[in-house]
Parts: C-alpha cells; structure tokens; sequence
C-alpha cells in the first residue's frame, strides 16, 4: 500500500469550453491553496475533453496537478481519423489516459484487445494510464472481484513496465444516486490490489474507486481503496474540495501506519 492517495476527476463531456475554463480556474486556485496536494501527499488529476486539454495544462501549472485525456488511440501515429496519439498527448504535458471507461466500452464497443492496445502506448510514451475496469451488472462481491481480476488481466497483456492506476467503477454505479456499498468496493479493491501486488513491474500502481463518487465516501472507505475517482460530484468545487480534505486525513492515517510499521519491523 503506498501512503499517497489519488484523487481523480473526469469531466466527461459535461461542460462546453467556457465552463470547463471557469472549473479549472476555481479548482487551480483551490489545490494550490490545498497543502496535502501542494505537498505531494495527495496525487490530484483532471481528465477534460481532448479540446480543452491545452487550457487545463495552462491553469493548472506549477499546481502538481496531473492533466489527461479521456481516451487515446491504440496506434502512435498515421492515417486514423479523429484519433489522437499517446506521443503526442505526452508533448502538450497530458500524464495521465483514461482507457476502456464504462461509456467507451459500452458506447463505442471497445474491447479488451483495444483496452490492452491503449494501455501499451499510454505506457511506450511515459503515460500513466487510469485503466478502468468493472462488472457490468449488480453481482456479488466475490464475483465483482473474479469478473474484474479478469479484466485487469486482459488490460495489462503485453504492457510495459511502469504504474498504472487502476479505477474500479462498477458500470451499475456510474451516473447513479449513489455509490456500492463499502463493503462491496473494499472487497473487489482489496482483490485487484492483491493481484496488482503479484506483479513486479507496477511499482506505485494504486487502485481507486469510481461511480457516483463524492463527499463522505472516503472517510467510509478508509484503507481499502488508495483514492477516488470522481464524475458529477466534482462538478461543485466546494463539493471536491471536502474529498481533497478526506484523502489528505486517509494520506497521513497511512504515512502514520507506516511509520509503525517500519518501526516494528527495525
Ligand atoms: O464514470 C465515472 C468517472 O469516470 C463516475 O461518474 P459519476 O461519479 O458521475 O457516476
């Protein structure tokens, strides 16, 4: 378990390009006020659409925050209209690629070959990719976890050496009033993060919740996720600027875990 903890907010195509300028601005102003961010305890990530990538990158400089795309192309380079490549998202300062989200795999009919495609270049190109994963319909726990270790599987074929942030989201709990239970998401990250520990070139890699994520979850989570990942309930910066709160108090709950830890153990 690493003492970080990684917020992470989607933007989906919620916001036209006036609105989403505006968030930015409210937000850059509220992490560089915020120490745990400013500091490092607590990893932050904005994922807007391609088009307002650029000026994500420019508001939120010299914040530590990371700026990604929803979504890059299986390919580098060459003829695949409307794609957009890992190299070149990594030459405008994007660090982070959402693959294989939900609405993507739904929508647009990826697959676990194309999830595996983008997950290999996101990595080539020095990319962190936020591989999403979950079960489709509302099973149990233990199935939830045997369903999703399956998919992370399928992801990770092929890719190189280098972290990964895994986004555990429950496609029956996106765009939901509310959350899965606690339990259910202890149960299937504690699983995906056993099996991420199995691995030895994922150094750092972290597995975070998402799907109708906001305020209070965190708190009730506590240790068995590394972080959120958030839609519609970051869209109030009030509203994230309470979970930046919980994951700076779930940051220093862990280093102080740590730190007996690596007492005992000397
Ligand atoms: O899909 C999500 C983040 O990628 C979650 O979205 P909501 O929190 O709006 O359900």
């Amino acid at each position: 378990m690493t003492a970080r903890v990684s917020i992470g907010v989607s933007l989906k195509m919620y916001f036209g390009h006036s609105d989403a300028r505006r968030w930015f601005d409210r937000v850059a102003e509220l992490v560089a006020g915020h120490p745990a961010v400013a500091d490092g305890r607590v990893e932050f990530f904005v994922i807007p659409t391609y088009l307002q990538v650029l000026p994500a990158v420019e508001a939120f400089a010299g914040t530590r925050t990371l700026v990604g795309a929803q979504d890059v192309a299986a390919w580098d380079r060459g003829a695949y209209t409307g794609e957009v490549g890992a190299p070149e998202l990594a030459e405008v300062g994007v660090r982070v690629a959402e693959v294989g989200h939900a609405e993507r795999r739904r929508l647009f009919g990826e697959t676990d070959t194309d999830v595996a495609a983008k997950v290999e270049t996101s990595l080539r190109s020095g990319i962190t990719p936020v591989v999403c994963i979950g079960e489709a319909d509302r099973v149990d726990a233990a199935a939830a976890a045997d369903a999703t270790a399956v998919q992370l599987c399928a992801a990770l074929v092929g890719a190189p050496a280098g972290r990964v942030i895994v986004a555990y989201e429950p496609v029956w709990a996106i765009g939901g009033p509310e959350p899965a239970p606690v339990a259910h998401i202890a149960t299937v990250a504690e699983r995906l993060r056993a099996e991420l520990d199995t691995l030895e070139d994922r150094d750092g890699s972290t597995v975070i919740y998402g799907g109708s994520a906001g305020p209070g979850l965190l708190a009730r989570l506590g240790h068995s996720v590394d972080g959120l990942f958030l839609g519609r309930f970051a869209h109030d910066p009030d509203a994230l600027a309470g979970v930046l709160d919980e994951a700076s108090a779930l940051a220093d709950a862990r280093s102080d875990a740590h730190s007996a830890n690596t007492a005992v153990a000397s």
